[in-house]
């Protein structure tokens, strides 16, 4: 199911097959074939505005990238966004919901997933919406690879603590954690518009690196 329901946003992805793909599930397990080349596949799980994901694009043209936002009215500012940088080749996004992740891409098809500042759904009662409840990493766990990563920032320290159970419970191996990130040592760290957002109030940016262990 697509979220389009706004008729000046969906006119304007319409415009744009080849950055805004509108039949992802026909690329499930061949988005080498989209791509034009067996380059790693990263994605992003609520690329919101786009930010991140167009820079990552165009600072790492080995790595094909795909950005999926749930609403038409945000991704089409990251689209704009993507057009405005010269819409690199190794870049698509998707108007689709990320827990439907099995329909567009097969065992395999993605290296890395990127969480950004992900709703942090405070109220417990709304815990397994969180982009980090064991429901979600066994959604991605069946579209990486073998031992693949999820790469995570947020400013939310609730749903940072949260984020580190869950993903020690799964047993997911952390490679890094910084609880400042814009303080640590980090080379080529691409800003989200929420981290712009955030670590302009001062406040402190959580990130974790995490690898799920696939048994042999
Ligand atoms: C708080 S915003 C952060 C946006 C961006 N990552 C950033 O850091 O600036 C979270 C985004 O995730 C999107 N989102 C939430 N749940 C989603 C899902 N299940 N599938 C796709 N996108 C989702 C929301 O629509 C929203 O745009």
């Amino acid at each position: 199911m697509r979220l389009r329901n706004k008729p000046w946003a969906e006119d304007y992805l319409n415009e744009h097959p080849d950055l805004v793909v509108s039949n992802p599930e026909d690329y499930k397990g061949r988005w080498n074939e989209l791509f034009g080349n067996d380059n790693p596949l990263h994605i992003e799980v609520g690329t919101g505005k786009g930010q991140f994901i167009t820079g990552m694009a165009k600072a790492n043209p080995n790595i094909n990238y795909i950005g999926i936002e749930l609403f038409d009215s945000v991704i089409v500012i990251a689209a704009k966004k993507a057009v405005e940088a010269g819409q690199p080749e190794n870049l698509r996004l998707l108007n689709v919901n990320g827990s439907k992740l099995e329909e567009y891409f097969a065992k395999g098809d993605v290296s890395q997933v990127y969480l950004n500042f992900s709703d942090p759904w405070p109220k417990t009662r709304h815990a397994k919406r969180r982009l980090t409840h064991a429901n979600f990493l066994s959604l991605y766990e069946k579209v990486l690879i073998d031992n693949g990563e999820i790469h995570f920032k947020t400013d939310n320290r609730g749903l940072f603590e949260f984020s580190l159970m869950s993903l020690t419970d799964y047993g997911m191996k952390l490679k890094l954690v910084s609880l400042d990130l814009h303080n640590d040592d980090v080379e080529d760290n691409i800003m989200t518009e929420y981290e712009e957002k955030f670590s302009s109030k001062g406040q402190p940016i959580y990130r974790l690196e995490a690898q799920f262990m696939t048994e042999k």
